[in-house]
C-alpha cells in the first residue's frame, strides 16, 4: 500500500487534493479528515501540515508527499524533489520598511523574521552574513511595526500582504518556490503509477489537441508550428494535395498557433480539450 503525504490546510492542500482526484484517486471528504484509506488504487492518504510532510517522508515512513519547494529546502529532510507540479507558485524575498535596506549586506548584524529558519541560515552562511534570524510561525510581516526585528524574509505571492503592512522587497530573490512531489530514492520505484497519473493531469491541463488540413507541399512549415509532443499524427485525405494533421499544443497560445497556421494555408482547424492523459 502506498502511504502519500497532501497537506491538510494552506495554501497548497486544496489544490493538491483535486489534482488527485482528476488522478483517478478518492479525494478528501472533509476537511477534518487525517487519513484516508483508497483501496481500489492500493494508496494510503495521510493529510498532514505542509511544513511537516518533509520529515515524514524523509523519515521514510511516508512514501510521497506533495509540498512547497521552500519546505522542503527548509527542512533537514532527506526527501528529495521528484518533479514540480505546476501550483503554489510564490518567490521568497526579504522586506523591510522603505528605504531601511539596499542589499542583503545591510543585513548584517539586523534582526530578520521568518518562518523559514533552516533557509535563511543556509543563505547567510553561504555569503558570510551575520544576521540575527527571529523565529515566528507566520503572519512575518507584522514583526518589524511590532519591534520584534528589522527586517522579515517570506513568501511572497501578489505582494498584497507585504504592501498592507507598508513593506517593501530589496535584495535578490532567494528562492523560486512551486508545489512539487517529493519522496526517497528507496520510495520513489513503488510510486510510478501515482507520478504517471499526476504527470497525465499536467499534460490534460496544459495541453489541447488540434486537428488541421494543410497542403502537403506546406507540412513541413506546419510541423514546426505543432511540433507535438513526438511527433504529430499525419493522415491522408481523399484529395492526396491535402493532408490531415492531429497534434497536442499548450493551451497558453491557442489563438496565436491558429493564426500561424492558417497564415501558410491551414483549413478546418478544430481544437478539443484534453478530458485525460498518460505520456
Ligand atoms: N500566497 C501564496 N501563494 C502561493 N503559494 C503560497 C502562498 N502562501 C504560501 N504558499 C506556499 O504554500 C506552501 C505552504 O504554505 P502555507 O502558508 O500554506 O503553510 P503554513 O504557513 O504552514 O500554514 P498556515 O499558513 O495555514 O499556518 C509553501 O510552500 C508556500 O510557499
Ligand atoms: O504576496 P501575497 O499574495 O500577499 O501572499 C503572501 C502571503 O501568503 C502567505 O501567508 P498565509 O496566509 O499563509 O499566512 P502565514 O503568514 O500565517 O503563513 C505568506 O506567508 C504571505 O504572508
Ligand atoms: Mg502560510
Amino acid at each position: 500500500m502506498l502511504r502519500i503525504a497532501v497537506p491538510n490546510k494552506g495554501m497548497l492542500s486544496s489544490t493538491a487534493n483535486e489534482m488527485l482526484v482528476e488522478a483517478g484517486y478518492r479525494g478528501r471528504r472533509n476537511d477534518r479528515e487525517l487519513v484516508a484509506l483508497d483501496p481500489e488504487n492500493g494508496v494510503e492518504f495521510f493529510y498532514i501540515r505542509p511544513r511537516d510532510i518533509a520529515t515524514y517522508v524523509g523519515e521514510g515512513v511516508l512514501d510521497i508527499g506533495i509540498t512547497g519547494r521552500d519546505m522542503l529546502l527548509d527542512s533537514e529532510s532527506k526527501a528529495q524533489e521528484i518533479r514540480a507540479l505546476e501550483f503554489g507558485d510564490s518567490t521568497f524575498r526579504f522586506a523591510g520598511p522603505p528605504g531601511d535596506f539596499n542589499t542583503v549586506e545591510d543585513l548584517a548584524g539586523k534582526r530578520v523574521a521568518t518562518s523559514y529558519t533552516g533557509l535563511l541560515e543556509q543563505y547567510f552562511r553561504e555569503r558570510g552574513i551575520d544576521a540575527e534570524l527571529v523565529k515566528l510561525d507566520g503572519a512575518v510581516e507584522s514583526s518589524i511595526q511590532l519591534g520584534v526585528a528589522d527586517a522579515v524574509a517570506d513568501v511572497v505571492s501578489t505582494g498584497n500582504t507585504l504592501r498592507q503592512a507598508g513593506l517593501e522587497i530589496f535584495g535578490p530573490v532567494i528562492l523560486d518556490s512551486t508545489a512539487i512531489l517529493i519522496s526517497t530514492p528507496e520510495k520513489v520505484g513503488a510510486a510510478e503509477t501515482l507520478i504517471k497519473r499526476l504527470e497525465g493531469v499536467l499534460v490534460a491541463r496544459r495541453y489541447s489537441i488540434m486537428d488541421y488540413d494543410i497542403p502537403s507541399s506546406r507540412l513541413e512549415d506546419a510541423m514546426a508550428i505543432t511540433p507535438g509532443f513526438q511527433s504529430p499524427t499525419v493522415s491522408p485525405l481523399h484529395d492526396e494535395e491535402w493532408v490531415a494533421v492531429r497534434s497536442l499544443v499548450p493551451q497558453s497560445d491557442l489563438n496565436g498557433t491558429m493564426d500561424k497556421l492558417s497564415a501558410i494555408g491551414a483549413r478546418a482547424i478544430l481544437v478539443t480539450a484534453l478530458q485525460a492523459a498518460r505520456m
